[in-house]
Parts: C-alpha cells; structure tokens; sequence
C-alpha cells in the first residue's frame, strides 16, 4: 500500500533528523520545549498528566514531569503490553519505580496497579518522529496511541459530558513537516509544543485517509 511506504521511508528519514540533532541541542531545546509545556499544564489547571520516559533521541521530557511531581500534580506513564498491542496506564511517583520494558523504555513494573479505564488524564504528552500543524503525528508504527484513544478515550473531545483529554504532541521544531500522511485510524493532536512555542491545532482543516 502506498500510504505504508511513505510513511515508513518518513519514518527512516524523520529519524535521521531527529537523530541529527545533537546533545547540545537537543538537551537546551528540550529543556524550553518543557518550559512551554510546564506553562500549558498550570494555565490549564491540568491536575494528571501523561507523558512518556524518552529513548533515543526523543524530545527529554523529564523535566516537565519532574516539575508535574514538585508541584504534586499526578504523573502517568505508559506500560507497552506488545501482545495486544495496548498500553495500561500507571501513576508513577519516583524514577525509582520504573523498570526496563518492551522496546528499552522504562516503564511501570508489572505488579504497579493499573488505572481504572473511566481514569483520563487531563492532559497526554505524546512523542513521535513527526508532526504536522493540523496535528498530524508520525510514530514508530505499531499504533499504540492511536488504539489508546479508539479503546480508552472514545468520544474525547465529543461533548459527552465527561471533561476530555487534552492531546499534545511534543517534539523539536525540526520534527514539523508540512503534511504527515494521515489514515482513518490516526489520532490527531490537539496542539504542539517545541522549543518555539505551543501551536493550537485544533482549527485546522483535517482530512485523514
Ligand atoms: N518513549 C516512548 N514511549 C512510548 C512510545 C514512544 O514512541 N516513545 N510509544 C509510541 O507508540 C509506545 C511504544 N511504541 C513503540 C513502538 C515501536 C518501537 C520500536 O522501537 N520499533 C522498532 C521496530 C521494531 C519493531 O517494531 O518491533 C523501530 O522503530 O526500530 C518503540 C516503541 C508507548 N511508549
Ligand atoms: N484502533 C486501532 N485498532 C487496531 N489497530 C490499529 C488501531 N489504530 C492503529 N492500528 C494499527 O496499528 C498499526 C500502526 O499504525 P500507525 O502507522 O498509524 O502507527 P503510529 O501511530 O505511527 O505508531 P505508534 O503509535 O506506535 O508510535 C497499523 O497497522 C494500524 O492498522
């Protein structure tokens, strides 16, 4: 299928880009990319956040959950279940208490209690390799976050009473590109933040498939 191949040659290239960046760089734009975000949590009152423990050259976003902790805000992270391809959602409190898991990613051992699913965090951070201004995202291929919103947050942003996720993509300004090649299933982003500021997606015209 061509959308497949595009998407996995922009993944090959974006991973590149990503990875070209270097120390320096990516620990100084990191570091603003989270002041922005640290300020988009208190503004929104946001009391539980999602975010991720970053591998590779992923946008490092310990210091906003450090200052999520500080303030005594609730920290969530993801465990990859790779069977099923689902992720569980945990509180987590220290570093101390994640282990090494599936991929290299740290994660909540596996005897940490899991959320309810009527559990939403306020807000969910959320990597990739590339985003685009209508929210777009390009991830590492294997769908999780985006069988996270279908399973876990169906109806978001869908008036149903319940207060919705807000989604975020968070990632270096050299991640954007003008169009990520988006299928039906993808989960659009509500905005973006990068270490030149927040950007409000959720006006723009999308069009998946
Ligand atoms: N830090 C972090 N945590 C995360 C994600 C993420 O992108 N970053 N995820 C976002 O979904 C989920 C995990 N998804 C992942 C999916 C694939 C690979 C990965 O390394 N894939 C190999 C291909 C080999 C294979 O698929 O088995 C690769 O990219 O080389 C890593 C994480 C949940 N936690
Ligand atoms: N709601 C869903 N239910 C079942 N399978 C899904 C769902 N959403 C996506 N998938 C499957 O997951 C696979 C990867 O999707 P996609 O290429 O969009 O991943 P990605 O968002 O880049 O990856 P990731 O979220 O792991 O970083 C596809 O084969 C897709 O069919």
């Amino acid at each position: 299928m061509r959308l497949a191949a595009s998407k996995r040659e922009l993944r090959a290239a974006m991973g590149a880009v990503r990875g070209s960046l270097s120390n320096l760089d990516r620990q100084e734009r990191s570091a603003l990319a989270c002041r922005h975000a640290w300020s988009f949590v208190e503004a929104a009152g946001a009391e539980t956040v999602m975010a991720y423990a970053p591998i590779r050259s992923e946008l490092d976003v310990r210091p906003l959950i450090e200052n999520c902790w500080q303030s005594g805000r609730s920290v969530i992270l993801p465990r990859v279940h790779s069977d099923t391809g689902m992720l569980s959602l945990h509180v987590v409190s220290s570093w101390h208490e994640l282990i090494q898991g599936t991929y290299g990613i740290s994660e909540p051992a596996a005897d940490s209690p899991e959320l309810d699913e009527d559990v939403r965090p306020a807000v969910i951070f959320v990597p990739g390799l590339a985003f685009d201004l209508r929210g777009g995202r390009l991830g590492y291929g294997r769908g999780y976050y985006d069988r996270l919103l279908a399973h876990r947050m169906a109806g978001n942003g869908g008036g149903t009473g319940e207060a919705s996720t807000v989604w975020i993509g968070l990632a270096y300004a050299a991640q954007l590109i003008p169009e990520v090649p988006m299928e039906a299933h993808d989960a659009f982003m509500d905005f973006l933040i990068t270490e030149d500021g927040i950007v409000d997606c959720r006006l723009r015209e999308r069009d998946s498939g």
